[in-house]
């Protein structure tokens, strides 16, 4: 396994954020969390980060717990997709920014090593940002940003990639090249990936597995292709929606209902 939580709870000083939660992600899994406002997705990523440290219960990753990872160790296993980033505060240009991402690989006064260049070139190519490698990020679309930063957690070359809901703020065109990036450096370069998203549509169609999250509980976790389920997600979100068949792939949509 790539990753267990065992019964992992985060609690902020008197605040239960997360409780009891078990699950594990294999090498190669595409795992979506979603559940409503504030139950604990984020909190959940940030402990697979690192950043929080859990109250009870553990993070294993690859067989050793994931706070006795060393920073750097870390960096080199897991990288992070941010919801959106303040531009200005990215006065630098595209591929330096992509070439900071190497400093897992690095330590004060070492050199620049042609496979660091191997895997910055990679992440580019891959990710199409090439083209932007001399703009400033604090000029690029959100689009294009949300791109150069998946490129840049790319280039960290860690066999998981996390991402918190990468694709709110983008146009549908640019959901849908984040959505096909994801779904090729899953399916063709092997990358395991947990996403965050609201869109529970893309996770049920795109990903392999589905973890939703209730008031910091585990309120469900199984198969994707499982998880469409109206008492479910009536359950998870107090709201009703409406199933319809997608035309081509007759995958279940739901539709949250307005009436
Ligand atoms: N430092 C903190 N101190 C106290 N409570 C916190 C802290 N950080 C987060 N919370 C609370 O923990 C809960 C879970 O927050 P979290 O950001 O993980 O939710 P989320 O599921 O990612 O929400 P959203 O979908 O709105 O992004 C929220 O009620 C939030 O207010």
């Amino acid at each position: 396994m790539l990753i267990e939580s065992k019964q992992l709870a985060c609690k902020i000083e008197h605040a239960t954020l997360l409780n009891d939660i078990s699950f594990t992600v294999a090498q190669g899994d595409y795992l979506s969390i979603v559940g409503p406002n504030g139950s604990g997705k984020s909190t959940l990523i940030r402990c697979l980060m690192g950043i929080l440290q859990p109250s009870a219960g553990e993070l294993i990753l690859k067989g050793q717990p994931l706070h006795s990872y060393p920073r750097r160790a870390l960096a080199r296993q897991i990288s992070y997709v941010p919801q959106a980033v303040q531009t200005q505060s990215l006065a630098f240009t595209v591929l330096d920014f992509v070439r900071m991402a190497r400093y897992a690989y690095h330590h004060p006064f070492s050199e620049w090593q042609p496979s660091d260049e191997a895997a910055v070139q990679q992440a580019l190519e891959i990710t199409h940002t090439t083209d932007f490698i001399c703009r400033q990020c604090n000029t690029l679309s959100g689009g294009e940003l949300q791109r150069v930063m998946i490129a840049s957690a790319l280039a960290q070359q860690s066999p998981l990639m996390l991402l918190d809901e990468p694709t709110t703020f983008l146009d549908p065109h640019h959901q849908v090249a984040v959505h096909q990036l994801l779904q090729t450096l899953n399916q063709q370069h092997g990358m395991t990936i947990i996403e965050v998203t609201h869109d529970i549509n893309h996770a049920s169609q795109h990903s392999q597995h589905i973890l939703a999250l209730h008031q910091g509980q585990m309120m469900w976790h199984g198969q994707a292709s499982e998880f469409m389920e109206a008492q479910r997600l009536h359950d998870l979100y107090q709201q009703d929606f409406i199933f319809v068949r997608h035309p081509q792939t007759g995958r279940l949509l739901a539709l949250a209902d307005e009436s």
